[in-house]
């Protein structure tokens, strides 16, 4: 590797040293082959440094596995797996193979013995001797092992036990089959995984990512794939995998920025997680039937809207009726780009078909005015050629002869300038629409509404129109915004995302999903959630199969191991669980034991209790510490209360750097993704309720510890237990 690095080197400094030379003949001559040498010299540069910085960031940790290997007919190898590969700088035998590539395959997907692997298309068979392990730290070996599954191994439990960085990171060394299978999976085919809390979905998906990348090659641009986080903290919480994972330059936000930027469209939106408190705190029993946050995420909804382009479709389509004409000489019959609006272009948005179709009235009347003028210009030489034979009065002939030239001069300069206008002047009846004022009138307008939505009861398009009265946007009004704009205008190239990478997806909205596969008009999307969180469920999906219909080409996983959490404290988040109506079976922990969850009875929120715990968990070795509560209210009162007692707490919120040492308060809602080193769940002004939302909440909650949990409150009910098993 230091020879290769002390090489790549020297081949910068040279390629550096042509770029200078090139530069500086630039000034003196313009020669066209200065300015390629750069440009080939500068990609040689952006190649070495790439390879040069590869290898300097896996330069302590090169690899971390090998195997004994044989594939069939062939001699007997042992290839060594790391991050990245490195070959032989004169041999180009491969010294280190990615862990991405088809023959890395074999150390995460099988046992011992005869073995399979997939490259491309073809089945390579071969037979596995032995899969090693090494512990590689700064550059030293520490220790090595042979292994069979690498389920369970010490590598695995040394991950797992380690101190959680405040921060997600890479897992290369200790995937698990099932794990590989879903990073693996079919490129070209959506993909939609359940998974427990803590099975690794977000890990999983961002290693696929990397994998699909590394994959595709270069072929495909990395600004095309676009990973959808529940938040911007989320953002930050993934951050630093991606480029660990050799990720660069993907397209990194939330649903809501994505849609905004894409249609050119910002909006004040009411806060979801606000939505989610009034309706936490009102009891998700007071719910109105007619609930208009989750009707607009169904796609019934969407059915409504498509009535709703259809109109609009058929009123420009009547416009078609008048013909496109110069003169009196018909062009362009309109029913012809009538059948081409309805019909032949119908694949397009609307205001691109009727681009589309002035571009064709263009083209036809380029053509057909100039046999318009051809003809003209022949029938007026008839004219005058008979006008000067026919006649015998000269002043007459001359007077006949100057009036059909006049005439001619006058006419066919006309034409000529018409025919330069036709197709705008045809085309301007054709008004172009504000997607967000089309949207609008839909939602305010009582006629258009009961057009529309027929289906509804006068008293629901009543509520509906109410609700509208005040202009208020919010995020499930995004998908119906999205899915308009994409019809009548269509996604702008840059924003038209090819692969998709959705994480939390239990709370998207069928619509939601729907709309996104129709704007960018593929269906390459890995989704990954888990029911079980769904606290969003008052407006997102509560089961899969309808996102497999939607999908209908989707593979689906489950996920039901959880890495996250030792064995004693996903026993008291299965209790939940099983509560629960989605009917999702028990989490199962990899073997890893801990301290039985804590309960710590007190009527009232007191500084001095958590103090103590605090203080315990720190001792323990403990960094990441949250103190999770159930609304954002509660956690500025307590972050106050903690404060004046001299103890160092800040409320996560959206916008939070993550990093420092301190107390995190986290309201439930925004724990969800996250995990920390020990959790300590408080339940006092607002305790959890035997709800849908609630239950929800507090699993989530529960599921955030990775080694301790301690829980705060009056009595075991408010964290809806009974007690916790010794
Ligand atoms: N194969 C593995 N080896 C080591 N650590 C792993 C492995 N799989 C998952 N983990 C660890 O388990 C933890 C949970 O992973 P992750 O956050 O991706 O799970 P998740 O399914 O997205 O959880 P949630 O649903 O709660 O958001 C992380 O710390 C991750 O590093």
């Amino acid at each position: 590797m230091e020879q290769i690095l002390e090489a790549s080197q020297r081949d910068l400094k040279a390629v550096q040293e042509k770029i200078k030379e090139s530069m500086a003949n630039l000034e003196y001559i313009d020669s066209s082959d200065s300015y390629i040498n750069i440009l080939t010299n500068s990609r040689f540069f952006e190649m070495a440094l790439n390879q040069k910085d590869s290898l300097e960031a896996v330069k302590k940790k090169p690899y971390f596995a090998r195997i004994h290997f044989q594939r069939t007919g062939e001699a007997e190898e042992l290839l060594y797996i790391g991050k990245t590969s490195l070959f032989h700088n004169e041999t180009l035998e491969p010294i280190i193979v990615d862990w991405r590539s088809p023959v890395a395959n074999v150390y995460y997907d099988g046992r011992l013995g005869e073995i399979t692997y997939p490259v491309r298309d073809e089945v390579f068979t071969g037979h596995l001797y032995s899969k090693r392990q090494y512990k590689i730290e700064d550059g030293e070996l520490l220790s090595f092992q042979d292994i069979d599954l690498t389920t369970n191994d010490e590598l695995l439990q040394d991950a797992l036990s380690g101190k959680a960085d405040v921060r997600l990171t890479e897992i290369v060394a200790t995937i698990q089959k099932e794990q590989n299978e879903i990073i693996r999976a079919h490129l070209r085919q959506p993909i939609l995984v359940q998974g427990a809390a803590g099975s690794g979905k977000t890990t999983i998906a961002l290693h696929r990512i990397s994998y699909f990348l590394y994959t595709m090659g270069e072929h495909f641009n990395p600004e095309q794939l676009m990973i959808l986080a529940p938040n911007k903290l989320f953002i930050e919480y993934i951050g630093n995998v991606l480029p660990e994972l050799g990720v660069e330059h993907i397209c990194q936000t939330t649903y809501e920025e994505y849609v905004q930027k894409a249609i050119g469209i910002k909006l004040k939106l009411q806060n979801p997680n606000e939505q989610l408190e009034t309706i936490v705190e009102d009891g998700i029993d007071t719910l109105p039937a007619f609930n208009i946050p989750k009707i607009k995420g169904t796609l019934f909804y969407r059915d409504i809207l498509d009535r709703y382009l259809t109109m609009h479709e058929q009123q420009l389509a009547i416009l078609f009726d008048e013909d496109v004409s110069i003169e009196k000489y018909k062009i362009i019959r309109g029913s012809h780009l009538k059948k081409l609006f309805l019909i032949e272009f119908s694949y397009m948005p609307i205001e691109k078909r009727l681009e589309r179709i002035k571009k064709v009235i263009q083209a036809e009347v380029k053509r057909k005015s100039k046999s318009v003028i051809d003809t003209l210009n022949k029938r007026y030489e008839d004219m005058i050629g008979k006008a000067l034979s026919g006649l015998r009065d000269p002043d007459k002939r001359r007077e006949m002869v100057t009036k059909f030239i006049d005439k001619r001069d006058e006419r066919l300069p006309k034409i000529k300038a018409e025919a330069k206008t036709t197709a705008s002047a045809y085309m301007r009846r054709f008004e172009k629409v504000k997607t967000k004022l089309f949207y609008r009138k839909f939602l305010t307008d009582r006629i258009l509404l009961s057009e529309l939505a027929p289906e509804w009861t006068m008293e629901e398009q009543e509520k509906f129109l109410q609700y509208h009265k005040k202009e208020r946007w919010a995020i499930e009004d995004l998908a119906a915004l999205y899915y308009l704009h994409a019809k009548i205008k269509g996604i702008p190239e840059q924003w038209k995302m090819r692969v998709v990478f959705i994480d939390e997806v239990q709370d998207y909205s069928l619509f939601q999903l729907a709309a996104l596969k129709a704007g960018l008009e593929t269906d390459m999307f890995t989704m990954v959630g888990d029911l079980a969180q769904g606290i969003h469920s008052y407006r997102s999906v509560t089961e899969w199969d309808s996102v497999l219909n939607l999908f209908p080409r989707a593979n689906y996983f489950t996920l039901q191991k959880s890495y996250r959490t030792t064995i004693e404290i996903m026993e008291v988040a299965n209790k939940i669980l099983s509560k629960m109506d989605e009917d999702l079976p028990l989490v199962e922990p990899v073997v890893r034991h801990g301290n039985i969850p804590t309960f710590v009875e007190s009527e009232k929120f007191s500084a001095g209790i958590i103090e103590e715990i605090y203080e315990k968990l720190l001792q323990r070795g403990h960094r990441s510490i949250a103190l999770i509560c159930k609304t954002s209210k509660e956690a500025l009162l307590y972050s106050k209360i903690l404060n004046k007692s001299g103890i160092e707490a800040a409320v996560l919120k959206e916008d939070s750097v993550l990093g420092k040492t301190q107390l995190l308060i986290v309201p439930s809602y925004l724990a969800k993704g996250l995990e920390f080193d020990a959790v300590i769940i408080v339940a006092f002004d607002t305790p959890y309720f035997d709800t849908p939302i609630d239950r929800k909440l507090l699993y989530v909650s529960l599921t955030r510890a990775m080694h301790e949990l301690y829980l705060v409150g009056p009595n075991m009910e408010s964290f809806l237990l009974d007690e916790i098993k010794k």
